[in-house]
């Protein structure tokens, strides 16, 4: 069997369901020809990593702390400890083989600065990243719950879901793809994190692919 003609990296923090998504989806239709060949978890208690381990792809835990531990505890030192970590992370990318096509970021809850984005972009890599608003909306952590409570306190109709490039601003690259999602009169913050998540297992592999394609 040939080899897989695209592979991914796929970059996380938690559960990895939408990891999952992605590797039941590769091989099939909805994502041919593409394996994932390496997933990065920067929380060692991410399910995401027992995932990828039973699907026998190869991963790293990138420990932000241990980086901070070098530098001193003030904003300067914060700063010195993310650049060594962001440039460290590119480096393990870019020597990794094969190197990714495409970088995903699936319930990656890591701000990216150009220390990463650039050495990542002058080799050719695209970064793109799920987040579960519309452009424009709701940028940043707690997207869902903060979309939520807008319908509750200011009636927001509907929230959505979007595929996006990642650039240094958060959640403000050019969307891939986008998914609306009706908010529901008195639905519980589960019942719309619940249908959110089932739209997002689907976007994230029509994004991908679209990535990929384009
Ligand atoms: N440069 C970019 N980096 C990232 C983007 C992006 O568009 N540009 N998307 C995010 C994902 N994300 C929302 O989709 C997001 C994740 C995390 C945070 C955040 O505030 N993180 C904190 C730490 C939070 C934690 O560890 O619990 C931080 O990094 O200080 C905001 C948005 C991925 N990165
Ligand atoms: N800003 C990005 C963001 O908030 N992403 C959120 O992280 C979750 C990861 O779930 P998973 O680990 O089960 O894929 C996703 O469901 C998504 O809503």
């Amino acid at each position: 069997m040939t080899d897989p003609k695209f592979n991914l990296t796929v970059l996380i923090s938690g559960n990895g369901s939408n990891l999952q998504a992605l590797i039941d989806a590769c091989g099939t239709s909805a994502l041919p020809s593409t394996r994932i060949t390496h997933v990065i978890s920067n929380r060692i208690k991410a399910y995401g990593l027992t995932r990828a381990k039973n699907a026998s792809i190869p991963t790293t835990y990138h420990n932000l702390v241990a980086y901070k531990s070098k530098h001193p505890s003030n904003p300067e030192g914060i700063a010195a400890a993310r650049t060594e970590y962001d440039a460290d992370l590119a480096k393990l990318i870019l020597d990794s083989n094969p190197r990714p096509d495409v970088i995903v970021c699936a319930g990656w809850m890591h701000i990216l600065t150009p220390d990463f984005l650039n050495p990542i972009a002058e080799a050719g890599i695209k970064v793109i990243n799920l987040h579960p608003a519309l452009p424009g909306e709701f940028a940043g952590a707690g997207a869902i719950e903060r979309a939520w409570e807008a319908g509750r306190k200011e009636g927001l109709k509907r929230t959505g879901v979007m595929i996006h490039e990642v650039i240094a601003e958060v959640d403000a690259g050019d969307a891939i793809v986008t998914a609306e999602v009706p908010l529901k009169e008195a639905e519980t913050l589960d019942d719309l994190e619940e249908r959110i998540h089932k739209i997002e297992h689907e976007l994230i592999v029509e994004g991908t692919r679209k990535t990929l394609e384009s």
